[in-house]
């Protein structure tokens, strides 16, 4: 007879969370006992019984099979939201190295004792014709605000609240005249939540293209006959992703089943969370970052309570409480955002996977610019690829791409950062009151050396990264501790021409201001949108006109839609290019075709000047010529050579400690510790190095980096320096150890 075990988590209250327990499961129980399972369980000396979560089965118990108890029974709906999402922070730690606690702290909202806030929003009084006067009226007074609460309401008559305050920057000022003279009333959340009176808009749908359509008639195909699986949709920028998903969403809630969509927090705009109610109503919710704990509880109450079905936020809402999950989706699937920097430090898409297989939904992921993880998968079979090639909108095209040779321009003596081909096409656009966004694509530190005569930047002979200029004098190697004196001259060609790159936007916009003194600039950075809606008050001005030029990092390039940008221009794109992370040349592609796309949106056609250094690198002319595959098979032979993600998997072990001794003591004691194993499973072992900031508030940090193709591998040899720092307080008290994996 085969014998069945679950792993038990007894009670999430209680500190000790981080062990299991083994159960037997009785044959009767075979059918009903999941991962996930809420079941009874005699426990500890008088075998009172406990509620238990299952968090695992497996065919062998780790403990003694004569002593083993048995499950009692299972508690009547056992499988809800709140014990997947157990079992799924258990997967969390085990998967990614935290403790239970950290992990349940992730994938459950804080409960508070406040009494929920009462939701409002904001209906439309007037009929469409006075709408339409009013609308008018407010532009002519230039009332922005008003004019765009009027314009929003042609779409839909009631808007939430929050949507008004938040992302349309309404201040109760501006509402309270609109209220006294009948425009508005301000109804409360009961009608907000009653999907019978929120009547949705009145836009028209679009009719898919072939393209959309085969994807949606696949999807429904398989939906129906039960077959879940991941698919990748590859679609060119502004190919009509967002109807697609519109379509596949429609298709899982008609069958009574809820839907969760990730976008990233930067291009959760306006614009978009509208779309989406104007299609589904008051069945979506929305969170964002800047919902206060509570609110963001209150949200995931109502997905509990089924007041919706569907719900759109960034990472964090792929634990939204469903517990009829019929679908995930991931939007710009290849965003950075998408990795949690805290521990765990687990990535949206693995745990998509995770909590899609555990409850029997589909997940789709969507990208203009895969990462080469999902592509490499795509290609492999493991997901079903598709693909959009085409703008969505009549007579709309991808952009022209021309590439500026920045060491050229030096030669002919132009100092500027414009290239004589942007700075004319600039000059066109002004004159013909065409739009205009200038992009720099800087990442966290650009502290590297480059040459402006032959566009060398300074690189590690041991690692293909460029080094790291330190305190003006040194260059390191964050990968591996290499280390050389600032040279004088460029060690390719021998120019003096060296130095580092560090212009920033705050600069651009004086230079933009210097060269073009009539265009009107606005800037978009970390500075100018520090404050609280600061991002989208700057959005929506330039995206009505208040400005010509917009300047900013990469934050402008997020899925926005401005139909009047015609020109987009990429300053030194060779910025993220040398940055000192193996994904700097994916980094760059992604940049610079999600910056191409954002031109010629609409009609008018568009072009794209991308000023480099580095003309001939794959990254810019694939980015150039908006071929992804060429960029795929180029960066892959890199990925392999050099064992880096996804050719291998890469844990990242690091080591911290105030003290430096102790740290680095530690750090070699484990690496000596691993070595037999690293050795005899050929792990490639990186390091312990430095990390590149090597000091934070006076704590120093080492990492040590191991590459190997198998997970499983890597994981146990985690497990291994777990239980080594376990046993040898002397070394490991002071010392935190984290793991990432990539
Ligand atoms: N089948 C269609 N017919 C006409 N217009 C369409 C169609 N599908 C989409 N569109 C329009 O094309 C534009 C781009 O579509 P959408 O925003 O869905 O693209 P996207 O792929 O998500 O874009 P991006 O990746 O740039 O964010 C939108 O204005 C949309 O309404
Ligand atoms: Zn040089
Ligand atoms: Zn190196």
């Amino acid at each position: 007879m085969t014998e069945r075990y679950a792993r038990i988590i007894i009670d999430i209250s209680h500190e000790k969370v981080d062990r299991t327990f083994d159960y037997r499961i009785p044959e009767r129980l075979f059918e009903e006992v999941s991962v996930g399972s809420l079941v009874l369980i005699p426990f500890g000396k008088g075998n009172a019984m406990r509620k238990g979560y299952v968090v695992g089965i497996t065919p062998h118990a780790d403990y003694d099979r004569d002593k083993i108890k048995e499950i009692a029974g299972i508690v009547t709906d056992s499988v809800t939201a709140e014990s997947l999402l157990i079992s799924l922070a258990w997967w969390l730690k085990e998967q990614y190295g935290s403790t239970m606690n950290q992990a349940l702290k992730t994938v459950l909202p804080v409960k508070q004792k406040i009494k929920p806030k009462e939701k409002k929003v904001l209906r439309c009084l007037l009929q469409r014709e006075a709408l339409l006067e009013a609308w008018k009226e407010s532009e002519r007074k230039s009332y922005k605000a008003r004019s765009r609460l009027f314009l929003a309401f042609m779409d839909n008559p009631l808007i939430p609240y929050e949507i008004a305050v938040n992302q349309m920057n309404l201040s109760s000022a501006t509402l309270k005249p609109m209220i006294e003279k009948g425009f508005v009333s301000m109804e409360s959340e009961e009608i907000y939540r009653n999907p019978i009176k929120m009547k949705q808009s009145q836009v028209p749908r679009v009719l898919l293209n072939q393209e959309q359509q085969v994807i949606v008639d696949r999807f429904s195909k398989d939906y129906s006959e039960d077959l879940r699986q991941t698919y990748l949709i590859h679609g060119v920028t502004g190919s009509g992703k967002t109807e697609v998903y519109m379509e596949l969403i429609d298709t899982v809630i008609q069958d009574g089943k809820q839907v969760i969509l990730l976008i990233p927090e930067i291009a959760l705009t306006y614009q978009t969370v509208m779309r989406f109610y104007g299609r589904f109503g008051s069945r979506v919710s929305i969170i964002n970052s800047r919902l206060s704990a509570g609110e963001r509880y209150d949200q995931f109450e109502r997905a509990r309570n089924g007041d919706i079905d569907i719900m759109i936020g960034p990472r964090s809402a792929l634990f939204t409480p469903f517990a009829k999950l019929g679908l995930i989706l991931i939007d710009e699937e290849h965003e950075g955002a998408y990795k949690s920097e805290v521990v765990p430090r687990y990535h949206a898409r693995e745990v998509a996977e995770k909590r899609a297989s555990l409850q029997g939904a589909s997940l789709v992921l969507g990208s203009a610019t895969p990462s080469l993880e999902a592509y490499t998968k795509a290609l492999r079979g493991e997901y079903l690829l598709f693909l959009l090639t085409e703008r969505a909108k009549k007579d709309s095209r991808l952009a022209n791409v021309l590439v500026a040779d920045l060491r050229q321009e030096l030669k002919e003596g132009n100092k500027t950062i414009f290239s004589k081909n942007l700075k004319a096409m600039m000059e066109d656009r002004l004159e013909k009151k065409e739009q205009i966004m200038l992009f720099i694509n800087r990442r966290g530190y650009a502290n590297f050396v480059s040459c402006r005569s032959c566009g060398e930047a300074i690189r590690c002979p041991h690692c293909d990264v460029t080094l790291t200029l330190h305190n003006n004098k040194s260059l390191v190697c964050h990968y591996c501790g290499h280390t050389i004196p600032m040279p004088e001259k460029c060690p390719s060609c021998g120019s003096p021409y060296i130095a580092n790159f560090g212009v920033g936007t705050q600069k651009i916009e004086q230079m933009t201001k210097k060269m073009f003194p009539s265009a009107r600039t606005l800037r978009m950075d970390l500075d100018t949108t520090k404050k609280k809606g600061g991002h989208e008050e700057i959005l929506t001005a330039f995206s009505e006109g208040e400005a010509d030029i917009l300047i900013g990092t990469q934050m402008i390039v997020k899925g926005h839609d401005f139909p009047n940008v015609t020109l987009v221009g990429v300053l030194a794109a060779d910025l993220s290019l040398y940055t000192p992370d193996y994904r700097a040349a994916e980094r760059t592609f992604q940049l610079l075709t999600q910056a191409a796309g954002r031109a010629g949106r609409d009609q008018k056609p568009g072009d794209v000047v991308i000023q480099t250094y580095s003309p001939e690198h794959y990254a810019i002319t694939a980015a150039a010529n908006q071929d992804y595959p060429t960029f795929y098979n180029q960066e892959m032979v890199f990925r392999r050579m050099m064992k880096y993600p996804p050719a291998n998997v890469l844990l990242t072990v690091q080591f911290s400690s105030r003290n430096e001794k102790t740290l680095a003591a530690s750090a070699d004691a484990v690496t000596a510790y691993i070595s037999p194993m690293t050795e005899e499973e050929m792990v490639q072992t990186i390091g312990p190095a430095e990390a590149s900031v090597y000091k934070i508030n006076d704590i120093y940090r080492k990492i040590l980096y191991l590459k190997h193709e198998n997970y499983d591998i890597l994981i146990k040899i985690r497990d291994q320096i777990d239980g080594f720092s376990e046993n040898r307080p002397d070394l490991f008290d002071l010392v935190l150890i984290q793991y990432d994996f990539s």
